[in-house]
């Protein structure tokens, strides 16, 4: 019936969010791609609101209504109109923290995508995205976060466009997950506020070229397309060994690296028909020079985004 609310859920379910890997070199702030780690919230109304974080990695994240996760949730109503039901929400993650694999943005979407689900779904993907994306004030990890694959969007004030591609076949990320943190807050401070019209020219060309091989499947121009001025330069200080990746990994088989989000993350594009070891070895040696602790993993690209599981 028009203008009638849709129920509230009443029965528990599961909402899984994917990490993210933002920017992929000069997309800044616009072109991300989706990871198989994972944000998973076990949803069950009941009379009372409980906020549990579950495992180590969420260990210090606060199991009360301040939780990140829970304010994602309240979002949802407040978009909606509506007070957002209570429930005992239980929270783990795969994603490792502050690494610049969009840890935040896995718990704002599973978050945002629970308080719909809670409220009887009134609002719909792009509603959900838009919300995302103010919140976090860039649609980089979000769009792909909720839609899975590698997306390209932007947010202004006339809202959140986006366009989601599948990825090309072959193409595989390969990262170097250092085990330090990096806040994207810190990492973004270091950025300048301005930039000349050289630089412009070069983030635009090279974003959209990257953007457009990856529609095609031109794996040969990643690592062309994949060249930046904007952020990369600024935030190498803060990742030791960025800067000799970004202009050596390709001898050790990647066909393209760039700094994964906000770092310290480092992503590099591999072609799945290539074994990837000597890329292993490089990154694990880089890694040795700089004194860092870390690990190496394979991934395909996520093509799933944020699922939500009513039978569980
Ligand atoms: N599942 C979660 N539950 C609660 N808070 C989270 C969760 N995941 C991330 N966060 C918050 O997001 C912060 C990390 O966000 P950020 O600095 O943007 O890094 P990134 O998104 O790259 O991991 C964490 O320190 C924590 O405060
Ligand atoms: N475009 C943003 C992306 C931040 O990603 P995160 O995974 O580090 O949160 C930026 O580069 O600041």
């Amino acid at each position: 019936m028009p203008g009638t609310p849709p129920p509230p859920q009443t029965t528990p379910f599961t909402v899984r969010a994917p990490a993210s890997s933002a920017n992929l070199g000069p997309g800044f702030d616009s072109l991300g791609l989706s990871v198989p780690l994972y944000t998973t919230l076990r949803v069950t109304p009941q009379a009372t609101t409980q906020v549990v974080p579950l495992g180590p990695e969420l260990d210090g994240t606060p199991a009360d209504e301040s939780n990140y996760v829970y304010r994602a949730m309240q979002l949802a109503a407040t978009r909606a109109g509506r007070p957002l039901p209570p429930a005992r929400i239980e929270i783990e993650t795969d994603v490792p923290l502050a690494r610049g694999l969009g840890s935040s943005a896995a718990a704002l979407v599973a978050g945002i995508v629970a308080g719909n689900e809670l409220l009887g779904r009134p609002l719909d993907d792009l509603a959900v995205l838009d919300v995302a994306a103010r919140e976090e004030g860039h649609p980089d990890n979000v769009a792909p976060a909720l839609f899975g694959g590698i997306v390209v969007a932007t947010l202004d004030k006339l809202g959140t466009h986006y366009v989601r591609l599948d990825p090309p076949a072959h193409l595989g990320v390969t990262v170097l997950i250092p085990d330090f943190e990096l806040s994207t807050s810190k990492a973004r401070a270091v950025l300048p506020k301005e930039y000349s019209r050289a630089d412009a020219v070069h983030a635009l060309s090279h974003a959209a070229l990257l953007a457009a091989a990856l529609a095609q499947g031109r794996l040969d121009l990643l690592r062309h397309a994949m060249q930046d001025y904007i952020h990369q330069i600024w935030r190498a200080p803060l990742v030791p060994g960025l800067s000799d990746i970004l202009e050596e990994a390709w001898k050790h088989g990647a066909l393209g690296a760039a700094l994964s989000g906000a770092g310290p993350t480092v992503l590099c594009f591999h072609d799945t028909r290539e074994p990837t070891a000597p890329l292993h070895a490089y990154l694990h040696g880089v890694m040795k020079r700089n004194g860092l602790e870390g690990r190496v993993m394979d991934f395909p690209i996520d093509t799933a985004g944020t699922l939500v599981d009513r039978d569980a």
